[in-house]
């Protein structure tokens, strides 16, 4: 990282996140809801950042329901993205309308910063890919969604990852056929949602032959598997999507709840990220420096 954004350009990043998938090890993603997140998500040492729809979403105070529009989430996923020298991969939902809109998307999403973006075969509205009541579209129809989008990618190193939740409206069967036509259509990187068991994930890897990305999100349909568990299936990639929002809101209730009955937070302390840690993360004294040099600085004619 530069100190006012980050040290790897937009294209190199592009190209580390392809390297990553061809490199025959599991890439952890974790889901960053903020540019600070994604900060802490480098310098533990993951492979790459993933911006969650649900999490934007929840964050705005709203329901993962395909309420948020491209702008929303262009914006905040270059913030993230551009806070971190590591790939993003973000969410783009159904893309953001028919076909045309999918390829517009790319393209701003492109712009943004980002290293990839996942489409997935739902109906608009989209609904959580772990709730029940969800629909898909007709595989042909996300086909002519995903050509669009892969026709207006203009970094061939953008990567086009497709997602179908057919597993829980019409079966497994379908959602590998599913997920071979989307290869065929050009999709780099296939999401196989909410899969039950382990079972299903090493089906799913023998029968299609591409990168495969796993959604370990808490809550839901999928058994929780392990990263060494997925690495030795064979998978390519691992979302923690919503995982970091959870672990802070999960916090931030315990802790509001301590202030409203002890009147302090003065017991909890050892539960808060510590000021040093977090300026140690922002390279506040990095910035310190530069603004001493600009202040001392004065140009030869002064110096006489
Ligand atoms: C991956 C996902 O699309 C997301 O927006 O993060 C969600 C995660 C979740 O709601 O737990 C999904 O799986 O639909
Ligand atoms: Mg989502």
């Amino acid at each position: 990282m530069t100190l006012f954004s980050a040290g790897v350009s937009d294209a190199d990043k592009r190209i580390a996140l392809r390297a990553g998938l061809d490199s025959g090890t599991l890439q952890r993603w974790p889901g960053a809801f903020s540019p600070l997140v994604a900060k802490l998500v480098a310098d533990i040492g993951f492979e790459g950042v993933y911006v969650s729809g649900a999490a934007l979403s929840a964050d705005l105070g709203l329901p993962d329901i395909g309420l948020t529009t491209l702008t929303e989430v262009a914006a905040r996923g270059g913030a993230i993205a551009r806070a971190t020298d590591l790939p993003t991969l973000i969410d783009a939902d159904t893309g953001f309308g028919e076909p045309m809109s999918a390829a517009r998307t790319i393209a701003t999403l492109e712009d943004a910063g980002l290293a990839g973006c996942h489409l997935e075969d739902q109906v608009n509205p989209k609904r959580c890919g772990h709730l029940d009541g969800k629909e898909v579209v007709p595989a042909e129809e996300m086909i002519k969604r995903l050509a669009a989008a892969v026709g207006a990618r203009r970094d061939p190193n953008f990567v086009i990852c497709a997602r179908t939740d057919a597993r829980g409206v019409e079966g497994l069967d379908s959602a590998i056929e599913r997920a071979k036509a989307y290869v065929d259509a050009g999709a780099d990187l296939i999401f196989t949602e909410a899969l039950a068991d382990l079972g299903e994930f090493e089906r799913f890897r023998a029968e299609v032959d591409a990168p495969l990305l796993a959604n370990m999100t808490e809550f839901g349909k999928s058994e929780l598997l392990t990263a060494d568990q997925l690495g030795a299936l064979g998978y390519n990639a691992v979302i923690y999507p919503v995982t970091t929002l959870r672990l802070a809101m999960g916090a931030v209730e315990r802790g509001l709840r301590q202030i409203d009955g002890q009147g302090t937070q003065a017991g909890i302390l050892d539960d808060m990220q510590h000021r040093a840690r977090l300026y140690e993360l922002l390279r506040y004294a990095d910035y310190n420096d530069f603004d001493d040099s600009i202040f001392t600085y004065s140009r030869p004619r002064e110096q006489s």
